[in-house]
């Protein structure tokens, strides 16, 4: 049966092997003019790089695909023949159908092992639905739509259980094998209408099948949705960090789901097919498919870890495991051994893969031969000049100008968790341009106070004002849509999409191909990037760089500038400056005394007394829910403070 697979090995693997841009130097200097990367860029390079996630330049796995079709070519007389590849490309036009909605739900952090079995489900109601009623058009539409309600179903359940969904589809994967066999009786299922197996063998251009057409452009429209829309780049967000994509206003749940039932759908289209082409079906046609489906989506790239891949990364895999399975059936290797030689080979390449994924994170391959030769490359840090502490002092960075009218004032604020009394009647007050630092031990009440604040929690009793009003928010994004925003140090940013995608999310600027097909606007993008960093005078060479690859300080430095996107008049700032060295802190602080100098009110949550003497005008100490100093900071020294907070 042309769909039985190889049983490869699936192993974790991320990114690519080009995908390395170097973070490059950030200098905190006067503001830069506007950034423009893509004219530095060349043209293949500018094309990849406004991809979202990390690039799966497949070179290697092309190489192997290109060597296993050459050497088969050689070593077995009909492999190298029109009708052959052909054949190969019946086989593996099932593989590239799944692998479309498989290659999605891998990138967006997830996973449905039941496809193999859902499969042989789908498959067999259609074929009854087929002998039964004998018209090819009610088939064609119930097999999609079947596998839709499956995919929905794992989706659903993915998402209201809560637990992992291999677990889930491990679950459904036995229970989809147990019902396609339920509705055949274990029997094979055959007597088809004739137009339906015509579909099936009709050959459209010379000897590509209909089935060969249908996974391409299914492939072509899956891959092109993912690199280049709106949706497509939330996909790689939730994959990156679900949490930050959902900070950001991605609909992570509804997303799910709908790429689970996406999924399933494209299951049931390709499941259709191959009824029609094989003119017969028995429960066990999908079985081991989802091995073929998951390894060649991350032999071709794609992180199981998420965030990461590439459409062409995957097609490349799909073609290594196509040339692959054909090529061994034809130099007539006995199934055993042809299942050891394809488990072999697809080791191989992945630990190949992961040992260039490892060199990669160290600086790339030409790193690792530096070092081999005892020269050091130049690290990130290095190049950054943002990194290195020895003989750095934070110093003090005054204000430009007067202080502004107050933005927010809470008074008597109180909140109870039980018997906790978490805030016993604060108030705190910040005007336009001032930087107030909040300090105090653990569980003095800072997180409680921000939450409020930011609109993440209500407070029991006690006011706020913002901008002379008095305001209650019931949520995070009444509060940012009112001004106030937060930058939380885990969730500001998705690791694996670059500066410019984080700097979008959530907000995507779009324009429409040919006026109809809409598609993200990377010079948009690109221009309101550049705009936001340089207003507090965030200068990142490549602003494609991925997050993950700047240092800590050009990361809070790049959140803080996104956070104020679309104007904020109040950023609360939650330990911006925690387990950053000197010259970080000080480059993250300047950037905030440059926020605050345009006219914004600043909140800085710390715990350093560095970093208050370095940025803060005032300081609000709080212990045990109560405020217990506030007012400017040069009425305070370091030991005083010290001594307040611990309650001395
Ligand atoms: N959801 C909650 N349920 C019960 N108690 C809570 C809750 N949130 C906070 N608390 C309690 O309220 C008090 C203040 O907590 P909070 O997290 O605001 O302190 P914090 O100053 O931010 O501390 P840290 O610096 O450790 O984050 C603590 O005693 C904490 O245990």
């Amino acid at each position: 049966m042309s769909e039985r697979t190889p049983t490869g090995t699936v192993m974790p693997t991320a990114g690519d092997l080009n995908g390395h841009q170097s973070a490059g130097p950030a200098v905190l200097a006067a503001p830069a003019g506007p950034i423009d990367p893509l004219r530095r860029l060349g043209r293949w390079r500018r094309r990849t790089a406004t991809m979202p996630g990390e690039a799966s330049g497949r070179l290697g796995l092309a190489v192997l695909a290109l060597a296993l079709f050459v050497y088969f070519s050689v070593s077995a007389e009909n492999f190298f023949q029109a009708g052959s590849i052909a054949t190969m490309g019946l086989t593996m036009a099932s593989v590239l159908i799944v692998v479309t909605g498989t290659m999605a739900l891998l990138i967006a952090g997830t996973v449905d092992i039941s496809i193999g079995t859902m499969f042989s489900l789908v498959a067999v109601i259609a074929g009854q639905i087929a002998t039964a009623t004998y018209s090819t058009p009610l088939t064609l539409l119930a097999g999609p739509l079947v596998g839709a309600l499956l995919g929905l179903a794992n989706g659903v359940m993915v998402r209201l259980l809560k637990i992992s969904p291999l677990i889930v589809t491990i679950a459904t994967m036995i229970a989809f094998g147990g019902l396609a066999k339920v509705v055949t009786g274990g029997l094979a299922v055959s007597d088809f209408p004739p137009s339906l197996m015509r579909l099936g063998r009709t050959a459209v251009v010379g000897q590509v099948s209909v089935q060969v057409i249908v996974a391409l452009v299914i492939f072509a429209v899956g891959g092109f949705v993912l690199v280049r829309t709106r949706p497509g780049l939330r996909v790689y967000a939730m994959g990156g960090d679900s949490r930050a994509a959902s900070a950001a206003g991605v609909a992570v749940g509804r997303t799910t789901v709908a790429l689970f039932t996406v999924n399933g759908a494209l299951v049931g289209v390709a499941a259709t097919l191959t009824i029609a082409r094989l003119g017969t079906v028995d429960p066990l046609t999908g079985q081991g498919f989802e091995f073929a489906v998951l390894t060649a989506a991350i032999l071709g790239g794609v992180a199981f870890a998420g965030g990461s891949g590439r459409p062409l990364g995957v097609i490349i895999g799909v073609a290594t495991i196509g040339i692959l399975q054909a090529g061994l059936i034809f130099i007539g290797l006995r199934d055993y051994w042809q299942e050891v030689a394809t488990g072999a080979v697809l080791v191989t390449a992945l630990a190949a893969d992961q040992l260039l994924e490892r060199t990669r994170d160290t600086g790339g391959l030409l790193a690792a031969v530096r070092r081999a030769r005892g020269r050091s490359a130049p690290t990130a840090e290095a190049e950054t000049g943002d990194g290195g502490d020895s003989a750095a002092t934070l110093g003090r960075l005054p204000r430009q100008g007067p202080l502004g009218a107050t933005v927010l004032a809470a008074r008597g604020l109180r909140r109870d968790f039980g018997s906790v009394q978490a805030l016993r009647g604060v108030d705190v007050e910040v005007r336009a341009g001032e930087v107030l630092c909040l300090l105090g031990d653990n569980g003095a009440g800072k997180s409680t106070l921000i939450k409020i604040l930011s609109g993440a929690d209500r407070a029991d009793a006690g006011t706020v004002e913002f901008l002379g009003e008095p305001v209650t928010y019931s949520s995070t994004r009444q509060a940012r849509d009112a001004g106030i925003r937060t930058v939380y140090q885990d969730l500001a940013l998705v690791p694996t999409l670059s500066v410019v995608h984080n700097f979008v999310l959530g907000d995507e600027p779009t324009r429409r191909i040919a006026g109809v097909v809409p598609v993200r606007d990377e010079a948009a993008a690109a221009r309101r990037t550049a705009a936001g960093l340089a207003e507090l005078g965030i200068r990142v060479p490549d602003p494609y760089t991925t997050v993950r690859r700047l240092s800590g300080g050009q990361r809070q430095a790049v959140a803080i500038a996104r956070a104020i996107v679309g104007g904020a008049r109040l950023v609360i700032l939650d330990e911006p400056t925690a387990a950053l060295g000197v010259r970080q802190t000080r480059y993250v602080l300047e950037a905030v005394r440059r926020l605050a100098d345009n006219g914004t009110a600043v909140i800085l949550i710390t715990h350093d007394i560095k970093t208050v003497f370095a940025v803060a005008d005032s300081v609000a100490v709080l212990r045990l829910g109560r405020v217990v100093h506030s007012g400017p900071v040069d009425d305070v020294g370091e030991h005083s403070l010290v001594r307040l907070m611990a309650g001395l």
